[in-house]
């Protein structure tokens, strides 16, 4: 661990030197820290900055981070969270888009954490690439694109064995969601392939500034000790086929879909019978375990085929 990330916890760097996790905890304080730096909040980058120190707990704490471990945040802003990161590991890179709020970062941190400046859309596949993997992930996301950075990560296969976000509570209502719930999407089945979903908590709007006109929840992902392996793009694209129409069956949705440019309707159909999956079923009632099989069976036919 470097020595600069050992004092930063008590921030002796920067001037706005307040301690330990009441850093930020008052909207006087964020108003004179953004107008001394002359920055202007951006509507569309999500950004409402977390103001309560317990919740600030709760979040880090559910992190579970094993000490020096290496981090990502996502969506730093001021550094709510990163502060308290800090004080648990030296080994922290993070995300950020906004230039202005990435001055504030270096301004408080230093050299004592690793800043990606940029889209985390654009930026995270490079950064996995030319670095060593994070044993950890956090982040208070961006409303607008939160589920495209997580199904991103998951796609990717980058989640590592927890990863904790905090995001508007109907995308986590999602997450969480159980076959035939009125939640229970796509992004349930994308969220559950290698990971176990829980809630943390729910936060309101109060808890931030500005405070957001919705009721955020932080989740957790574990792992499940069976993920799988490998990209899983059959699986991604079943999930995708199942849910594009809710009245439908499990069959119609796959004769329309996108794993129809890969396998036949008859490698589709014995895939399903090896499987015990009822096509005649609605796509918005199998579970994750359903879906990989059939996917799994769908790739013992050795070259896909379109039909
Ligand atoms: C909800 S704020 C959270 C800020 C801070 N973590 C907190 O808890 O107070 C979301 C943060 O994500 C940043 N952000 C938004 N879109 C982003 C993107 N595509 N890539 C990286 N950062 C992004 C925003 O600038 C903002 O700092």
């Amino acid at each position: 661990m470097p020595a600069s990330a050992l004092q930063c916890p008590n921030l002796t760097v920067g001037r706005h030197g307040v301690s330990d996790l009441n850093l930020w905890d008052s909207k006087q304080k964020i108003r004179a820290l953004l107008e001394e730096k002359g920055i202007q909040l951006k509507k569309r980058f999500g950004q409402n900055f977390l103001l309560d120190p317990n919740h600030r707990r709760r979040i880090l704490s559910a992190l579970e981070l094993p000490a020096g471990a290496k981090v990502w945040e996502i969506g730093p802003g001021i550094g709510s969270l990163t502060h308290g990161l800090l004080e648990m590991t030296g080994d922290l890179t993070v995300f950020e888009i906004d230039h202005g709020l990435i001055r504030i970062l270096k301004d408080l941190f230093g050299s004592s954490i690793s800043i990606v400046e940029g889209d985390f859309l654009r930026t995270f596949r490079d950064t996995a690439r030319n670095s060593s993997l994070p044993r950890r992930i956090i982040g208070n996301l961006p409303y607008s694109s939160g589920s495209v950075m997580i199904g991103s990560l998951v796609e990717e296969d980058l989640l590592p064995d927890v990863a904790v976000f905090t995001l508007q509570k109907e995308v986590a209502d999602r997450m969480l969601a159980q076959p035939g719930g009125k939640d229970y999407s796509a992004f349930s089945l994308v969220c559950q392939l290698r990971n176990r979903v829980e809630k943390i908590c729910d936060v309101g709007g109060a808890a931030f500034f500005p405070p957001p006109q919705v009721v955020s929840s932080v989740v957790r992902l574990r792992r499940r000790p069976d993920a799988p392996e490998g990209p899983q793009q059959d699986y991604f694209t079943a999930v995708h086929d199942l849910f594009r129409s809710r009245r439908k069956t499990a069959a119609n949705n796959l004769k329309g879909g996108g794993l129809k440019s890969r396998y036949s309707w008859e490698s589709m159909k014995n895939a399903a019978e090896l499987s015990g999956l009822d096509l005649g079923r609605r796509g918005e009632t199998f579970s994750r375990d359903e879906v990989l099989s059939f996917t799994r069976a769908l790739s013992d036919f050795q070259s896909p085929e379109a039909s």
